[in-house]
């Protein structure tokens, strides 16, 4: 690989003195400062941090859904402008339209993407691909009313797949999720990302998410005027295996690291681990 491309690769998303402010009726708040930080070509990324330190406002600003008072944002090398489809965003409420199946749900981001330049078979067939790969193909006609939350948060993830997004951005998207549903995406997810080899930035609470799916853990200091305290890499070979990790020193180390950040140098306590 020549030396430019290798860089560009290293430094695939490239954040750059990111500071946030913003105007409320009480007088500018600063949210985030300070905030440098780069993402290589199919990383797995976590924010951590307590709750209210900023991890939705960086990922919004990653997703170009807000633009940063001050630094600059770059992903291959281009700006951040606003959203874009190389860059996908999975909510934590999967913002799915109640009206449409589960296929138009997906198909509608397929549509998006590739409509200009793909007739509507390939279409069909990204379609039916991208909900395969999430094991919904028995759900393809029913609609979110009519599937459980774990089913609906695996179509968001179908949706947001589907449009071959070069960057998949995740918002605590296992957040309202029961323990075992959410520990049965969490390994879809990692045998997915596996595959597509996908560089995905994840918000998250939860301290053995966290540790068992990333390569970076990205620990956020408390607000307001939060930055980034401590990344530490997590150098676990894949593919991971949960139930074989809980026992690995190593698992068990990283863990202790992101707890001690947590707990004992970001003071309270609430909602970490
Ligand atoms: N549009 C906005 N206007 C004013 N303040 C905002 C705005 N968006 C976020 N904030 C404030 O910025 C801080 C960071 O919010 P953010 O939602 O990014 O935190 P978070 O780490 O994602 O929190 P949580 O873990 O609870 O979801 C909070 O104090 C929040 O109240």
């Amino acid at each position: 690989m020549n030396a430019t491309l290798d860089l560009q690769n290293r430094k695939f998303i490239d954040i750059q003195n990111v500071e946030q402010t913003f105007k409320t009726a009480k007088g500018p708040f600063q949210a985030l400062r300070d905030i440098n930080l780069t993402v290589a070509k199919g990383e797995f990324v976590a924010l951590i941090g307590h709750s209210g330190c900023g991890k939705s406002t960086l990922l919004s600003l990653i997703a170009g859904l807000t633009m940063p008072t001050q630094g600059t944002l770059l992903c291959a090398n281009k700006e951040i402008g606003g959203p874009g489809p190389e860059r996908a965003v999975v909510f934590q409420n999967h913002s799915l339209l109640p009206w449409l199946t589960c296929y138009e749900n997906v198909y509608l981001g397929v549509e998006r993407v590739f409509g200009p330049t793909e007739n509507k078979a390939q279409l069909k067939a990204r379609t039916e691909a991208a909900l395969a790969l999430v094991g919904l193909t028995p759900a393809t006609h029913k609609r979110p009313g009519e599937i459980s939350g774990g089913m609906k948060q695996r179509v968001g993830i179908a949706r947001a797949l589907a449009m071959e997004p070069k960057v998949l951005l995740m918002d605590e998207p296992f957040g309202a999720l029961d323990a075992l549903t959410r520990a049965r995406l969490q390994d879809e997810l990692l045998a997915i990302v596996q595959k597509t080899q996908s560089t995905v930035v994840m918000v998250t609470h939860d301290v053995d998410e966290a540790v068992l799916l990333s390569d970076k853990i990205v620990m956020m200091t408390n607000g307001p005027s939060a930055t980034i305290g401590e990344v530490l890499s997590v150098e676990l070979a894949r593919p991971r295996n949960r139930v074989e990790l809980a026992e690995d020193p190593a698992y068990v180390h990283y863990r202790k690291a992101v707890i001690d950040f947590l707990y004992t140098r970001q003071g309270h306590v609430e909602k970490a681990a």
